[in-house]
């Protein structure tokens, strides 16, 4: 089985307080993992140790089976990809970043372009945008798309670099629904490629757990509550406990709804 990312025993630590307490968590390419918690159960902070964002206080974390502190982390770097609010948010401050480039730019894992662009890469980028439904404005402003446009943008500009891991941070959040389902439905897409792309998702949204889904981490109070096959964890007697409230879940098309009893 190919490792794409393993955390040993990770701690972190922030002002006199443990924010991450001793997590395992091994994933391997073929599985796509969901990571729910409650806020500030340590989400973002396990996540950004990927990218090197944070650094772990203590244990080993891999990733694509290179170790931690032993290897050049922009090579990492650069065969992940990124979809969150907190980029999107960025973008949209910037009047000057037009939908194909901000999707062009995912080749140089940068905001705005400071490299050459090859024909190779402007056909690359059309056709992403093609599959990603987005062409009929991609002449149009990142910062004048709604949010839904800019969403799907991001995903397209995640996908550009064709990552080996792509992690996404509530992708969804701030969509309606229309816009949420044609997200997921190009995420689940994605997942029936020969080359399909792994992912990891956050969400505190139960119902965006898409069949590509297979795995489930539950995280609270900076430690796994939970974790395995996603029909073993995503069961009212876990998620009850979990949010410490009568929780019902319902399976329908392959996807889990959640009810508060
Ligand atoms: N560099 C830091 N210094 C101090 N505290 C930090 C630091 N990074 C994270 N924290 C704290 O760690 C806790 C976990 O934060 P984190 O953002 O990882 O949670 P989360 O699960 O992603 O939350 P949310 O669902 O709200 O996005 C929070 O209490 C946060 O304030």
């Amino acid at each position: 089985m190919e490792e794409i990312l393993h955390y040993e025993n990770i701690t972190f630590k922030r002002e006199g307080r443990e924010i991450l307490k001793g997590i395992n968590w091994h994933i391997n390419k073929g599985e796509n993992w969901a990571l729910l918690g409650l806020n500030g159960s340590g989400k973002s902070t396990l996540l950004g140790m990927i990218p090197a964002y944070n650094f772990p206080t203590s244990g080993e974390m891999r990733v694509f089976g290179h170790k931690f502190g032993n290897y050049a982390w922009t090579k990492i770097r650069d065969r992940v990809g990124f979809v969150s609010s907190t980029l999107n948010n960025f973008l949209s401050t910037l009047n000057s970043e037009k939908l194909e480039d901000v999707v062009i730019s995912g080749k140089f894992n940068s905001i705005g372009i400071y490299q050459e662009v090859t024909e190779k890469d402007r056909i690359k980028a059309e056709k992403i945008i093609e599959d990603f439904g987005i062409t009929y404005i991609k002449d149009k402003y990142f910062a004048t798309l709604s949010q839904g446009e800019q969403r799907r943008t991001l995903l397209a500009r995640a996908f550009m670099n064709e990552p080996d891991l792509l992690i996404l941070d509530e992708p969804c959040s701030g969509l309606d629904v229309k816009s949420r389902e044609y997200l997921l439905s190009v995420l689940e897409k994605n997942s029936k490629n020969e080359n399909a792309i792994p992912f990891i998702y956050v969400t505190h949204q139960i119902e965006e757990v898409i069949p590509a889904i297979t795995h489930i981490t539950l995280l609270k109070d900076g430690k796994v509550f939970a974790k395995g096959r996603k029909k073993d964890i995503l069961t009212d007697k876990i998620l009850s406990e979990m949010f410490e409230m009568p929780i019902k879940i319902v399976w329908e098309n392959e996807r889990p709804w959640l009810i508060v009893k």
